[in-house]
């Protein structure tokens, strides 16, 4: 099980399609999984019911997916919140954390309304908050950092691919390696 995690809009389901295109595995969005769950838009569950409902689900169906069979999984931004998500997904799968600026994330996702951490009325400085909160806990929580910044998705899904190719067991579980481009 390949595992993509890091701040929305890193480019977790982009780089993930290809990427289970590349190594002929099915792709699996844990977003829609849970959507499929709800019966309704993320966004619409959340102003519905809160965000601590929404974990709830989240944990559930990650879950249930990372003991699924063997697939390129894209999580949510907030899959690494609570201990039990990352420790689950760091025993299950090789998780590559995409690390990416607030900066450039909020240039690819500005005009996306879908995102419900991000309607806000300054979605940049929410942005810098969750990469402050949460990027030692993707760190934590992967075996591979992969700096999204510069490289061109395909680029980044061919350094994947042949990093997967070189360590096909397990990334080495005690440390996550940096890798820059
Ligand atoms: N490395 C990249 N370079 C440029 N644009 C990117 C890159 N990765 C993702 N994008 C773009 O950023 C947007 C958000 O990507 P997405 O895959 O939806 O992120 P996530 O699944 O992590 O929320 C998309 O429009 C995507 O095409
Ligand atoms: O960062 C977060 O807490 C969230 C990110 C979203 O996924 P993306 O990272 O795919 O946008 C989605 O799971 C939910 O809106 C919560």
């Amino acid at each position: 099980m390949i595992i993509l995690i890091g701040l929305p809009g890193s480019g977790k389901s982009t780089v993930g399609r290809l990427l289970a295109r590349r190594l002929q595995l099915p792709f699996v969005d844990s977003d829609l999984a849970i959507e499929q769950r709800l019966g309704c838009s993320i966004r619409e569950f959340f102003e519905r019911e809160g965000e601590a409902r929404f974990r709830d689900v989240e944990q559930a169906v990650l879950d249930e997916l990372t003991q699924g069979p063997a697939c390129v999984l894209s999580t949510g931004g907030g899959a690494v919140l609570r201990p039990a998500n990352r420790q689950c997904l760091r025993e299950r799968g090789q998780v590559f954390y995409l690390r990416s600026a607030p900066e450039e994330v909020f240039r690819r996702v500005q005009h996306d309304r879908s995102r419900p951490l991000l309607q806000v009325a300054d979605p940049l400085q929410k942005l810098r908050e969750l990469h402050a909160q949460r990027d030692p806990l993707y760190r934590e929580t992967a075996h591979c950092v992969v700096e999204t910044g510069r490289p061109s998705v395909a680029s980044l899904v061919n350094w994947i691919a042949a990093k997967l190719e070189l360590q096909p067991a397990p990334l080495n579980p005690a440390h996550a390696s940096d890798a820059s481009h």
